[in-house]
């Protein structure tokens, strides 16, 4: 499957741990992710993840881009719904494009746990 990978930076260490707890499982998959989580992922793991441009950049409009293609079979994103982004725009796309292609979206990591069953 190809897999995206994204946290804001208050849920980036729940989804590095996350990762690094399942990383046998996500090793089987193609990894996409944001910028940041993308480089921070592979920092501290040995998977590797074809990183786009950083989410306030652009990053999340580019795995839009791979789900409105069909291209894209799960999303992890962990959103922190706490803090404003100002790219809030892109994000709220990202999520609206799942919708529209029916694509499973983990936003957090209790929903996050139940996808690992289907990994
Ligand atoms: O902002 C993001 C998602 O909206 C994530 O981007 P980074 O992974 O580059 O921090």
């Amino acid at each position: 499957m190809n897999i995206a990978l994204i946290a804001h930076d208050q849920k980036k260490k729940e989804l590095i741990d996350f990762v690094k707890d399942n990383e046998k499982l996500f090793s089987k998959h193609t990894l996409y992710g944001t910028g940041t989580t993308g480089k921070k992922i592979m920092e501290n793991t040995n998977l590797h993840i074809a990183r786009f441009l950083s989410g306030p950049y652009g990053g999340d409009q580019q795995i839009g881009n791979l789900i409105a293609l069909g291209q894209m079979d799960m999303v992890f994103f962990f959103r922190d719904p706490l803090t404003a982004q100002p790219h809030e725009p892109d994000i709220s796309a990202l999520m609206r494009l799942c919708d529209v292609h029916s694509i499973p979206l983990a936003s957090n990591k209790a929903t996050a746990l139940i996808f690992l069953n289907i990994l």
